[in-house]
């Protein structure tokens, strides 16, 4: 019997579009609007078009979501401002966005609203939660009981994404499917680079993975499966570092693609 043919990417016409919500920072004495490359190359190994997009107004959200297929929420050295969670700033040293808090804070409902998936990471998982009512710990490693998750200041950016500590995926949940067979004893090791966490989850989400030490570090939303072409998750690590290496990253970006795939097949007649 002859192999079967391999799967042909879908012509670049019906490939997904992703959004990519841009970070801002000063470079000099000028703004600009800055999206990591690694993020864009995760949205391009999950076979779909990247659309990194700078800003936007209220009245702009809607228009912008019409052309996606899926939203992808990068990390960021920034910090969501705690004003989004009625708490005031805890350490004014550290970088905040208020440009890109703005608008993804009204953008995530509108996404999940439209069933459209939706793939957030690090920054971005802490956002998701703000957006839906929850909380952030402002600093993770001054709570009693939690560890420090942030990488090491002085190490290689190699050591700062390197492996760091394995998360427990929840059983019977999105996680434990989309890495069958790769959660071992329903474990995953991943990297850490972050000091704020998750305090209090926003109703409608439902945990994914704890660290060691309780802290969430995964999440979706209850009830999504179907409803969001399967997709909608969360994670406080970074699947997209070396993702293209890492197994665990590239089924997760996979499953993101296909599901982008399908939402993008059943909203958009083949010539559009
Ligand atoms: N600032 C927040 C979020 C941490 C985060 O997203 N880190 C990523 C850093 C840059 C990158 O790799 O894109 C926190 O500290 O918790």
């Amino acid at each position: 019997m002859s192999p079967s043919p391999a799967p042909q990417a879908p012509p670049a016409s019906r490939q997904p579009i992703v959004l990519v919500p841009a970070c801002n920072r000063m470079i000099g004495a000028h703004p600009f609007h800055v999206a990591g490359q690694k993020y864009v190359d995760a949205v391009r190994l999950a076979g779909a078009l990247p659309l990194v997009v700078p800003s936007a107004t209220p009245e702009q959200l809607d228009a912008l979501l019409d052309l996606a297929d899926g939203v992808l929420l990068t990390g960021s050295p920034s910090n969501v401002h705690p004003s989004h969670f009625g708490e005031t700033v805890h350490d004014p040293s550290l970088p905040l966005d208020p440009v890109r808090d703005d608008w993804t804070l009204p953008l995530i409902p509108k996404v999940l609203a439209r069933h459209m998936p939706l793939f957030a990471i690090c920054r971005g998982f802490q956002e998701v939660n703000v957006a839906l009512g929850g909380s952030l710990h402002q600093a993770v490693q001054e709570v009693p009981g939690q560890h420090d998750h942030r990488a090491p200041a002085d190490a290689s950016v190699d050591v700062q994404y390197g492996p760091s500590h394995r998360v427990r995926v929840t059983a019977g949940g999105l996680l434990e499917r989309l890495l069958v067979d790769l959660a071992e004893g329903g474990d995953i090791t991943v990297n850490s680079v972050h000091g704020q966490g998750v305090k209090r989850l926003a109703d409608g989400l439902r945990v994914e993975a704890r660290a060691p030490d309780g802290l969430i570090e995964a999440y979706t939303l209850e009830d999504s499966a179907d409803a969001h072409a399967g997709f909608v998750l969360g994670v406080q690590w970074h699947p997209e570092w070396r993702a293209a290496d890492n197994p665990v990253s590239i089924q997760l970006l996979q499953a993101f693609g296909a599901a982008c795939q399908d939402y993008r097949d059943l909203h958009r007649p083949p010539n559009r």
